[in-house]
């Protein structure tokens, strides 16, 4: 549905994006993760056919984002991270200005704007001025205006920044409703936990180039071509870290508290087969498992200086 083939872009000798690859599927929900200046704000403006790519295709459910510009705005719901709502309108005047740009038939206007107001969780806020609305309010409201045209994708830019707990957790809510409503949703956010909670895929860029893409499960599970195991014993752990360092496959094999922790390079069949010599070397097993990092773990480690090479797919 959202596809980019080695898009380029710079501004003066700024690279922001350096032949950016992604493809992501309909009805999925898709996090765009990145250090500042990664480019993701430059990606999703030529997604929206807000700026010409250098180099590269950019499409929309395969209508190329800037011969067929019209048919994918037609298409495509945008919310940038920096928007203004305009002062002195009430919040359904707001959105009957969009549905009146999109054309919507008068008639059908008065039941959208009642429709969206209750996805964005706005029922009662019609008759309210925009700009006496809360800030969550502001951006659901932005969001609303985003499907006042019932596009298929929505491409969000930091849709969360700036809201408290609270209104952040109805933000994720609305996202999931989306979901649910088969949209295709590609969303940057700095909040990884809540991304990874959503997101049925991320995509983790720096410096203009895609670092490494997939499943959240599968991303956290890569690291450094080793998995973190830890195996929790009744005693003797710092013993069984000094003996787990003299296998193979092991690295940095250390005891913490009841357990060792240690990277394993091995397979299934091998890491049977060293949990069988722990048992053999008399430590009273508790318990075996693997230990995955979290989202914001995989970011620091594949990003900035020393970052880990992981191919992106
Ligand atoms: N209009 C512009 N003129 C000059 N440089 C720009 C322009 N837009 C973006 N850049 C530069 O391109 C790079 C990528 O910027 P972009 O806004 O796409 O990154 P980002 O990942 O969205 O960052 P952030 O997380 O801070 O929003 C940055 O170095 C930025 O300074």
């Amino acid at each position: 549905m959202i596809r980019f083939d080695g898009v380029s872009k710079a501004f003066g000798a700024t690279r922001a994006l350096d032949g950016f690859s992604l493809a992501a599927g309909r009805g999925l929900v898709y996090g765009l993760i990145g250090p500042n200046g990664a480019g993701k704000t430059t990606a999703m403006s030529i997604l929206a056919t807000l700026l010409l790519p250098d180099a590269g295709t950019a499409t929309v459910d395969g209508l190329n984002v800037v011969d067929r510009a019209a048919e994918v705005r037609g298409r495509i719901g945008y919310m940038p991270d920096f928007f203004g709502v305009y002062d002195g309108l009430r919040a359904g005047e707001y959105l009957e200005f969009f549905a009146a740009a999109h054309q919507i038939p008068v008639q059908r206007r008065p039941g959208l704007v009642k429709t969206l107001l209750e996805l964005v969780n706005l029922p009662d806020k019609a008759g309210v001025y925009v700009d006496s609305l809360s800030r969550g309010m502001k951006q659901r409201l932005a969001l609303a205006r985003c499907l006042v045209h019932d596009p298929d994708v929505l491409i969000l830019d930091e849709p969360a920044s700036g809201l408290d707990p609270r209104a952040r957790a109805e933000m994720k809510e609305i996202i999931r409703q989306l979901k649910r409503l088969d949209k295709t949703v590609l969303i940057s956010s700095h909040i990884l936990p809540e991304l990874a909670e959503i997101c049925d895929r991320v995509a983790i860029m720096e410096a203009g180039k895609l670092v490494v893409s997939g499943p959240v499960a599968e991303i956290t599970a890569v690291s450094q071509g080793a998995r973190r195991l830890c195996i929790e014993v009744l005693d003797r752990a710092t013993e069984l870290a000094g003996f787990l360092s003299t296998r193979p496959g092991v690295s940095e094999a250390h005891a913490d508290g009841t357990a060792a922790g240690f990277f394993f390079s091995g397979d299934r069949k091998e890491q049977a087969a060293l949990l069988q010599a722990v048992i053999e070397g008399g430590w009273s097993v508790v318990e075996c498992g693997e230990v995955r990092r979290n989202l914001e773990e995989v970011f620091m480690a594949v990003t900035g200086e020393g970052g880990e090479n992981i191919d992106g797919n």
